[in-house]
């Protein structure tokens, strides 16, 4: 039926996902009227990427969330909540565990601790870091993040920075 013959494709020049008909070999950029997008081979992933491509650099980019606990040989070991902050990497990394117990548990999510406990200044948007591409993060962090799934929340993860939870959300 007319619904098995489109599928979804990329269209490296433009970047954007198109819809194509095996059978009558037609193209087009809108989802043909009366298919319904959940037979269309590919459609999921092909869309969902579409939509986490940056249209500028059209390199895949990410969003993630992220509480950070900096200490003194944090590569700045300083931030909103203390202007020098003393604690030893031993126990920046307890506290980091505390708060992957109290996040899986349920008991609170990650954008509610971080907007309190993140030593990064994105603590005022809940630990958001917004939208970002490969190249921009520290390499640890950055191949940490990429590896998430969406809604998947790291193991703790060292930088320069200090140790981070990171929760992919886009
Ligand atoms: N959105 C971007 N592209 N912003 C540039 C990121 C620079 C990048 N940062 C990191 O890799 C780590 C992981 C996430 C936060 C972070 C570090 C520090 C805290 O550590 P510190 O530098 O005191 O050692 N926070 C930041 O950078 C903040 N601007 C993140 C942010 C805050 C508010 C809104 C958006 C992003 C790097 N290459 O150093």
């Amino acid at each position: 039926d007319i619904n098995s013959e489109w599928e979804c494709r990329m269209s490296r020049s433009r970047k954007m996902v198109y819809y194509y008909n095996r059978a009558t070999k037609e193209s087009t950029w809108e989802l043909p009227a009366g298919v319904d997008p959940n037979t269309i081979k590919g459609y999921e992933e092909k869309v969902e990427r579409a939509q986490a491509v940056d249209p500028s650099t059209g390199t895949e980019q990410i969003r993630a969330s992220h509480l950070l606990v900096k200490y003194e040989g944090s590569r700045r070991p300083s931030s909103w909540k203390e202007p020098t902050i003393k604690r030893t990497k031993e126990e920046a990394l307890e506290l980091i565990k505390i708060y992957q117990t109290r996040i899986k548990s349920g008991e609170i999510t990650l954008d509610e601790l971080a907007s309190t406990e993140s030593d990064c200044s994105s603590a005022k948007r809940n630990g958001d870091l917004g939208f970002f591409s490969r190249g921009q993060m520290q390499p640890a962090f950055e191949e940490a993040a990429f590896n998430l799934k969406v809604g998947e929340l790291s193991e703790p993860v060292w930088s320069d920075s200090g140790v981070h939870l990171i929760l992919r959300t886009s």
